[in-house]
């Protein structure tokens, strides 16, 4: 059995630790897409100050963890503080003995320190960060669109003008588009600095062609869509010709149906290929014939720490009747265990008797809509102390339109 100690966690901030930190994630990660060394002093572009951990053992760094900070959006509306956590790795010669535990530990408190009310990652794999609190609060869906198939209804409402941009010049107007209008959709997070000069870095490192559309006059652009095509090498003689959407962010109906039909009408394009959308997006109520769109894949996209159960309770908002009373563990952060009331008109503490109990994992899942009680308790994650308990639970929690972030980082 591998030997226990406890690492040394601190901070990294030095521009040469903070390299290593990057370079021990790749490491850890094994088969990340090649990705150009920053230049000399400028990691500062790329990760936030003081949001670096590293994990120490014998004076060698083992383990990194990075987040930044940002909001998330609650049912209801309101936006609460936020950490996008990400680039976890442990070196492949130190993992299964607590390095990241440790790390994971940390981190959670100290976000819980700097008044974040949940924090968010993307999972590598699905047996991870369950034990830390984590649970799945959204799922995305890859879809392929075969171009021939697809002709919109005659009735799909008129949309603005669309037109292309040119890198790098394109970059700024993307980041004010999206920060102007993000979506009150649950699970919607904004994009930081950080995350628009990383995704710059990679494209403007990249020779492979790239595009940029715009929907909306000039100076009131309200979506965009940023997409490249696959296997070029057979374009001409190719009878799948696919471009893949990376980003579409179409928040409103005529920007939707604008960048839609703006990609519908390229030449040459056999196949749409959309890498994540949320679980309700209307693309095949768009046309005549609804399977010119085929699911790729569903995955969990968001899973989410709730770092302060009472704020997070207070914050989103109920629908529906009646009230629910739950009692939840935590384990890492023991100030979130309490039993709590909810109805339409708010959630608190109570002394009161609790209807369900529920780890603060299970709650995360729940917490956006994304998943019902019933499911829940159908898989033993909720313990049932009042019959009907849950059919009000998931009155009160559930929202019309679903939980979805539309951000990777
Ligand atoms: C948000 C992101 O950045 S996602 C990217 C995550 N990073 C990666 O996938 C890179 C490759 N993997 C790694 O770097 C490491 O294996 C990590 C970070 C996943 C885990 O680090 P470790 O230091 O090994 O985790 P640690 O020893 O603290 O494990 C805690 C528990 O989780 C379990 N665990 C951790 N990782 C895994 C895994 N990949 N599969 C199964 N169980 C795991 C451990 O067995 C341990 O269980 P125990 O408490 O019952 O003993």
């Amino acid at each position: 059995m591998t030997e226990r100690t406890e690492p040394e966690i601190r901070i990294l901030d030095t521009e040469a630790e903070l390299r290593e930190a990057s370079a021990l994630f790749r490491t850890a990660m094994v088969g990340l897409p090649a990705w150009p060394e920053v230049p000399d002093g400028t990691v500062d572009r790329y990760l936030e100050s003081g949001r670096t951990w590293g994990a120490f053992l014998d004076g060698r760094l083992v383990g990194t963890v990075d987040a930044t900070s940002g909001r998330l959006v609650l049912p209801g509306g309101a936006r609460v503080p936020h950490a996008a956590v990400t680039h976890i790795g442990v070196l492949p010669t130190h993992t299964r003995r607590g390095v990241l535990s440790g790390l994971v530990r940390r981190q959670l408190r100290d976000a819980r320190d700097r008044s974040e009310v949940v924090s968010t990652l993307r999972a590598s794999e699905a047996v991870i960060y369950g034990r830390f609190g984590y649970g799945v609060a959204s799922h995305s869906v890859a879809l392929d669109v075969e171009t021939r198939r697809a002709t919109l209804r005659p009735d799909v409402p008129d949309s603005g003008p669309v037109r292309l941009l040119t890198y790098p010049d394109a970059w700024d107007v993307l980041a004010a588009i999206h920060s102007r209008h993000l979506p009150d959709r649950p699970g919607m997070i904004d994009r930081s600095e950080y995350w628009w000069n990383s995704r710059r870095w990679r494209a403007d490192s990249l020779t492979d062609p790239m595009y940029v559309a715009v929907h909306g006059e000039p100076g009131e652009e309200n979506g965009f869509v940023r997409y490249h095509p696959i296997d070029t090498q057979a374009w001409f003689t190719s009878r799948d010709r696919t471009v893949v959407v990376d980003d579409f962010f179409a928040p409103t109906p005529d920007a939707y149906v604008g960048l839609l039909r703006f990609l519908l009408g390229l030449d040459l394009v056999d196949c749409l290929r959309f890498v994540a959308t949320p679980t309700d997006d209307p693309l095949p109520l768009l046309f005549h014939d609804a399977r010119a769109v085929q699911v790729r894949s569903v995955s969990d996209e968001t899973w989410l720490r709730i770092l302060d159960l009472d704020r997070v309770l207070s914050a989103r908002a109920y629908r529906g009747a009646g009230t629910v009373t739950l009692a939840t563990t935590d384990r890492l952060l023991p100030e979130n265990e309490g039993t709590f009331v909810i109805s339409p008109s708010g959630a608190g503490r109570t002394s009161g008797s609790a209807d369900l109990t529920v780890d603060v994992a299970d709650l995360a899942a729940v917490l956006l809509g994304g998943t019902t009680w019933r499911r829940l308790a159908a898989a033993g994650r909720v313990r049932v102390h009042r019959s009907g308990a849950v059919d009000v639970a998931d009155m009160l929690f559930a929202w019309p339109c679903a939980p979805f972030a539309g951000t990777s980082f």
